[in-house]
This record gives C-alpha cells, sequence and structure tokens, in this order.
C-alpha cells in the first residue's frame, strides 16, 4: 500500500494553519433509514461498546438495528428543526463564530471548519480538505469537556486513521479536556446567574452529564472524576452550598451498570423527598441536542411532574454564546500561540528552495 501524498500540493501554495472542533455527529434526518446508518457507525465503534466482538456485532444486527432506529428516529423528529438537528445547526454556528474571531488576528492563515465523529462532515474528509488547502499545522478541539476514551479517545482514533494513511503528517496538537478550564466553569456560571436573574432560583440545581458504564470507570476511564471536578468547580463559582447541587448521570443505553445516580431515577425520586422544584443543566453538552432538548427537556421534565414535582425547567447548553466562543478562542490560541509565526511568504520560501542542493536544475 503506498502512503497517501497531497493532490493539490505546489510550492505556490500558502501554508495554513487548521483548527477543527468536532462534535459526536448525528443523523442526517430523523427517518428510520437514516437512523439505522448513524447508529450503525455509531454503536460499531469498539470504544463505545467495550464488550467481545463477535457476541455485540450479533447483538447490534440481530436486535438493536432491527429495533432502536425507528424509536430514535421519532424522538428526533421532536427536536428537528428548519435547519436540520441542533447539534449540527449549532455546531455550525460554533464554527463560524470561531473562524471569525481567529480570523481577526490571524487573517486568511488560519482555517476553521468542524467535523463530526459519526455522520457528516466525518473526521476523515474534513481532515483531507484541510490538508489540501494547505494546513501543515493542525489543532483538534473535540467539543467534550470531559474525557472519555468513548468520545475524546474516539475522535481520536478516527483522526488516526486518516493519519496513518498519509505520507506527510503535519504538526498536531489534540485537545484531550477542558473540564477545569475557567473560562469554562465561567461561562456556566454566568449562564446561569443570568437564568436566575430572569426566572429566579429553584429549591435544587441539577447538574446532569451523559453517561458511561462503570466499568469503564473501572477500567481507568478519567470521565467520571472529570465530572466530578467539573460539578465542584460549578458550584463554587455559583455561591451554592453543595446541598443545593445534584450531579447524577443520564442517557443511560443497555442492560449493564452505568455511572450512578441516574439522572431519570433522581428526578423520579425528588418530590417524595420534598424537592417541587429543581432546574437542569448539562455541563457535558457543548451544544444542545437529542439527549438534553428531548431527554431532559421533554422526558425527564415528564417524570418529575408525574412524581409529584411542580415546577421543572432546563437551562440550555452554552452552545453559541459569546462566552462560550471566549472559551474556544482561549483553548484555540493557547494551542496556536507559538505557531503564530507561520513560514515566510511563498517568494520568500520559493528563493530558500532554489538555493538548496537538492532544488531541480529548471
Ligand atoms: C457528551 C458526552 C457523551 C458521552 C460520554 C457519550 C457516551 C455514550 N453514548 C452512547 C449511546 C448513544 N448516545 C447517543 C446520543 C448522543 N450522545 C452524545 C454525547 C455523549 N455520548 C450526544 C451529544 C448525543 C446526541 C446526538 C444528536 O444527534 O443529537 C445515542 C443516539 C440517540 C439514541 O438512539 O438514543 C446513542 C445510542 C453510549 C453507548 C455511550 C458510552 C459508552
Ligand atoms: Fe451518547
Ligand atoms: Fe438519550
Amino acid at each position: 500500500m503506498a502512503f497517501k501524498g497531497l493532490d493539490s500540493f505546489s510550492h505556490q501554495q500558502k501554508d495554513k494553519v487548521g483548527v477543527v472542533i468536532t462534535n459526536l455527529g448525528t443523523p442526517d434526518a430523523p427517518t428510520t433509514p437514516a437512523l439505522r446508518t448513524y447508529l450503525k457507525q455509531f454503536l460499531s465503534d469498539p470504544r463505545v461498546v467495550e464488550i467481545p466482538r463477535l457476541v455485540w456485532l450479533m447483538i447490534l444486527h440481530g436486535i438493536i438495528l432491527r429495533v432502536r432506529p425507528k424509536k430514535s428516529a421519532h424522538a428526533y423528529k421532536s427536536v428537528w428543526t428548519e435547519r436540520g438537528s441542533p447539534l449540527l445547526w449549532h455546531t455550525q454556528d460554533q464554527t463560524t463564530a470561531l473562524r471569525d474571531r481567529l480570523q481577526k488576528s490571524w487573517g486568511e492563515e488560519v482555517i476553521v471548519e468542524y467535523a463530526m465523529r459519526y455522520g457528516n462532515p466525518s473526521i476523515d474528509s474534513v481532515v483531507d480538505s484541510m490538508l489540501e488547502a494547505g494546513a501543515r499545522k493542525l489543532v483538534v478541539l473535540p467539543l467534550y469537556p470531559q474525557y472519555s476514551g468513548s468520545t475524546t479517545g474516539s475522535t481520536f482514533d478516527a483522526l488516526a486513521l486518516n493519519l496513518k494513511s498519509r505520507r506527510w503528517i503535519p504538526e498536531l496538537r489534540f485537545v484531550s479536556s477542558y473540564h477545569d478550564h475557567p473560562l469554562y466553569i465561567k461561562a456556566m456560571a454566568d449562564k446561569i446567574k443570568a437564568y436566575w436573574q430572569e426566572h429566579g432560583k429553584a429549591e435544587m440545581l441539577m447538574l446532569s452529564f451523559h453517561g458511561v458504564p462503570k466499568r469503564y470507570l473501572e477500567m481507568g476511564d478519567p470521565y467520571y472524576c472529570h465530572c466530578h471536578v467539573t460539578a465542584r468547580l460549578l458550584t463554587e463559582a455559583l455561591e451554592l452550598d453543595q446541598s443545593k447541587v445534584i450531579t447524577s448521570f443520564q442517557s443511560r443505553f443497555g442492560k449493564a451498570e452505568w455511572l450512578q445516580p441516574y439522572t431519570d431515577q433522581t428526578l423520579k425520586s425528588l418530590p417524595a423527598k420534598g424537592v417541587k422544584s429543581i432546574q437542569v443543566f448539562c455541563p457535558g453538552f457543548a451544544a444542545d441536542c437529542l439527549e438534553t432538548l428531548e431527554e431532559i427537556a421533554i422526558e425527564n421534565r415528564d417524570y418529575f411532574i408525574e412524581a409529584g414535582g411542580s415546577e421543572y425547567n432546563y437551562i440550555p447548553a452554552l452552545n453559541s454564546d459569546e462566552a462560550h466562543i471566549d472559551l474556544l478562542q482561549a483553548i484555540a490560541e493557547s494551542n496556536l500561540q507559538d505557531w503564530k509565526h507561520p513560514t515566510p511568504d511563498y517568494q520568500a520560501r520559493e528563493q530558500r528552495y532554489k538555493r538548496s542542493p537538492l532544488a531541480p536544475k529548471s
């Protein structure tokens, strides 16, 4: 097998610096066939489901891909908008805002794109097009504040799969997590305080993170610890007593035990303990998506109200808030900073090249 070169390379091409933000990805449409394609790619990822391969592929193809696509398509229909899936268009808006910010100080030297781990646009296609466009240095920023092998680790796999087939590897920086970044904590605290200004406080604040199987924690995944660090720092920034905050884990998938306490069970149990009003925020989601807009804002609301709660409110994700873009810009720039002096323009480079003993005679 030959390693891939760059089709578009010329000495005249200006070197660029690429910034890629990534997220999980979403189906192309809220339909059963589109969900089958998406879930097949997602749930075939060995980083996501870590059980013996053959057993899992039999369950996946024999049961899950026959049943779940229809059910999930129905859930996606309830959050789908004219611009498509919320996860997609929030990511597009984040990219546009980050590109504007970075190009203000870097000019066209920096190219900013987004890519999705599953579905479109794929990490593979975006890395291809950035390298073809001249990116010789690459910052990859997965929008998962808390590291998990099932998300951030899997994003790295997709990146590595592209690069390992290439002849010319770019300089590379991969952001592993930002769960305790001061601007991340500040963006969330400011957002929640602004929400309180407008609507007042509830009796409790629930910080609900996406779960992962408990076994992943036992095998060394730092995700649970990262979630708790985020929750503690956010509680401190909000100057809330710990007794007013519940940290929980949502979106359990399959029969195994996941990180506890579970968001849905907690919400069902709170009214009987005297908690009648609650606000829910999801620090692990950089953008609103199915898991926040349907599972948290609709499904779990019903559980709480049916169990005797009287007031339930979901506080939106950071999405394209200015403070969130401040954070993304700071993370990107801290990785870009000593790349601030890109290679000289191509004419200067041509001169150097001509003087090189390897230069062709012409
Ligand atoms: C934010 C971090 C996330 C972690 C950690 C995570 C782990 C994880 N997820 C599944 C299974 C599913 N997740 C689904 C949707 C989904 N998950 C995340 C984020 C994390 N997942 C997001 C942002 C979304 C929403 C995508 C969107 O299009 O809006 C789904 C698909 C929906 C459904 O059918 O319920 C599945 C399935 C596992 C198994 C897992 C950890 C091992
Ligand atoms: Fe998930
Ligand atoms: Fe879900």
